[in-house]
């Protein structure tokens, strides 16, 4: 570069820089001009310096009075994340839980309807096995075998009653469209993009101080009257001519066990959407109603209610889960429903009841897949300390959801990961491909070796126990499914010491904080009473391993 041109990079730096320029000494300055202008900048940059301190100083101690725990549940879908969350909830915010309750009805119905069209839809003895059991890969519940169709799945069952099961349960194929219709989000397939600044926005606080990320819009606070109490419940808006946002033109069902829709996708709600309002508080054209008033009083007194359709199939429902040719054919098709939403099953009259009102089992075993993110909010009492607040965020798991996680990292002080355990032998829903349990592993391996994480401390969730042991009872061998498991015994104690220590293995060798303590728990979060216990213990090691600097023990 020739002097000119390095000239005219200098005048352009001094014209862009005005603090450069203006430390620049003025032309024709005296050794005493230059002598008071040295000590007058020496002044302003110690005074400078001396604010900057005094910043850090307030930073770091508003930092330390700020009572507040942020925690992060990760995993893959169906890893049991809402779950969890609604755990903290029934916990720290047991009334807020409590109103919302009657808005899983919905949930839950679709989720029985779901599971009866499964087992319809393995019911018939295909020509053509192999594109059946493609079929039959929509949902983790499947099993993949790793030696193949066993003989009996080629020969098959018959069960004669299934056209008479079919035509019976025909009413559902309406039912779901129109549930799957008030429930879904019609962006399911976007990615979510959360920015760190729209963590800001659309906060939303209910009564108990819960708070939910809705991205701006309104989030429903659910009311459920008190059995006692002799006020009247709110009419559904799930009649089918209710003023949910999500309401489209109807489309028609395919016909329930035909597999036309057996590919559907699940439902998913986006945490912008607001289900909970819709099949809440029912419609606000109707007027509030009161015993003497002639108008209807409930849900079950609205002739379009879903209760009614369900209600009418309970018997069919019932013979169908409980015909021993069905089962048995389950069984050859190596369909589990009790791993996914096929605890309803066994409840058939209760849950179609007309006033049924779904209890905390219900509802923490209802299945909705998670899109974007949820923030929950409340106040964990500690000691004598008032208590800090924590702020539990909730993410879908999905592989198209797992993006949006990264934003929460930089201030989180607490990462819950959940690995479902018992998932050994399942596929991802959304990659046939990939062993749930191998997704697991690589999942876990990204968080522990996050820079941004280093300081965060770790709590691992092995979870679905509950349905590991019920899947050894059954005799499901894991080194079927991975190989490395050899010839160790194939029992819950060995299975479970397996994982953690192959849980810890991965940590200890990516994590980039060698002093981080690792917390691994077995857990079932559907269970309350044991989670409730995990929950006080994951609170205690986070509040003393983390907070002590920060004075909130
Ligand atoms: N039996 C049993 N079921 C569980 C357990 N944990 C979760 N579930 C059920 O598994 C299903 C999936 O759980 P979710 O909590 O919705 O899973 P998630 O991780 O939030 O999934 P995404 O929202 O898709 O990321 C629900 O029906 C739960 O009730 C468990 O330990 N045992
Ligand atoms: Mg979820």
């Amino acid at each position: 570069m020739s002097k000119e041109q390095n000239n005219y990079y200098v005048d352009r730096r001094r014209f862009s820089d005005p603090l450069a320029a203006a430390l620049q000494p003025p032309p024709g300055e005296t050794p005493d001009q230059k002598a008071a202008r040295v000590k007058r900048e020496d002044e302003a940059r110690k005074r400078s310096d001396h604010i900057d301190e005094m910043i850090r100083q307030d930073k770091l101690e508003r930092k330390k009075t700020k009572a507040e725990v942020s925690v992060l549940l990760l995993g893959q879908s169906e890893s049991g994340k809402s779950t969890t969350l609604k755990q903290f909830q029934l916990l720290h915010s047991p009334s807020a839980f409590h109103a919302e309750r009657i808005a899983w009805r919905a949930v839950i119905y679709l989720n029985l309807v779901k599971s009866i069209r499964r087992i319809l839809e393995a019911l018939p003895l295909e020509d053509d096995e192999e594109e059946h059991d493609e079929d039959s890969l929509e949902t983790a519940t499947v099993i993949i075998s790793a030696r193949g169709r066993p003989p009996s799945a080629i020969t098959g069952t018959r069960v004669p009653n299934y056209e008479d099961y079919r035509q019976r349960l025909e009413p559902l194929a309406e039912l779901e469209e129109r549930l799957t219709r008030l429930l879904s989000c019609p962006e399911e397939e976007d990615p979510v993009r959360l920015p760190p600044s729209s963590r800001s926005n659309g906060y939303n606080v209910t009564p108990n101080g819960d708070i939910l990320v809705t991205n701006g819009r309104p989030t429903p606070t659910i009311l459920i009257p008190d059995r006692n109490q002799s006020q009247s419940l709110p009419v559904s808006p799930l009649n089918g001519h209710g003023s949910s946002p999500t309401s489209q033109p109807s489309s028609q069902p395919s016909p329930i066990g035909s597999g036309s829709s057996s590919r559907s996708k699940e439902v998913a709600v986006h945490t912008s959407t607001n289900w909970k309002k819709a099949f809440s508080l029912g419609s606000r054209s109707k007027s509030p109603k009161t015993p003497h008033s002639g108008e209807i009083e409930g849900w079950w007194e609205d002739p379009d209610d879903p209760v009614h359709a369900l209600n009418a199939c309970a018997p069919a429902m019932q013979d169908l889960w409980r015909d021993p040719l069905v089962k048995k054919r389950l069984q050859e098709k190596k369909i589990r429903l009790e791993e996914s939403s096929g605890f309803y099953l066994d409840e058939i009259y209760r849950i179609t009841a007309k006033k049924y009102i779904p209890t905390d089992a219900d509802v923490l075993k209802a299945r909705l897949k998670t899109l974007g993110v949820v923030e929950h909010s409340f106040i964990i009492p500690s000691g004598n300390n008032k208590g800090a607040r924590w702020k539990i965020y909730d993410v879908g798991g999905a592989r198209n959801q797992r993006h949006a996680w990264a934003p929460y990292f930089e201030d989180v002080n607490a990462i819950i990961f959940l690995a479902p355990i018992s998932a050994f032998d399942q596929v991802l829903t959304e990659d046939a491909q990939v062993n749930r349990l191998e997704d697991s592993l690589l999942l876990w391996k990204d968080v522990v070796s996050h820079k941004l994480l280093a300081k965060v401390n770790l709590v691992l969730f092995l979870n679905k126990i509950d349905l590991l042991q019920a899947k050894l009872e059954a005799g499901v061998r894991l080194n079927q499914h991975m190989i490395s498991y050899g010839d160790r015994p194939n029992d819950f104690e060995s299975i479970a010491k397996y994982f953690k220590s192959k849980f810890w293995n991965i940590h200890y060798a990516s994590t980039p904080n060698k002093d981080r303590e690792l917390y691994i728990h077995l857990t079932s979060v559907t269970d309350t009473r044991r989670t409730a216990i995990i929950i006080a213990d994951v609170r205690d090691s986070i509040i003393k391993t983390n907070l002590r600097d920060l004075r909130l023990v």
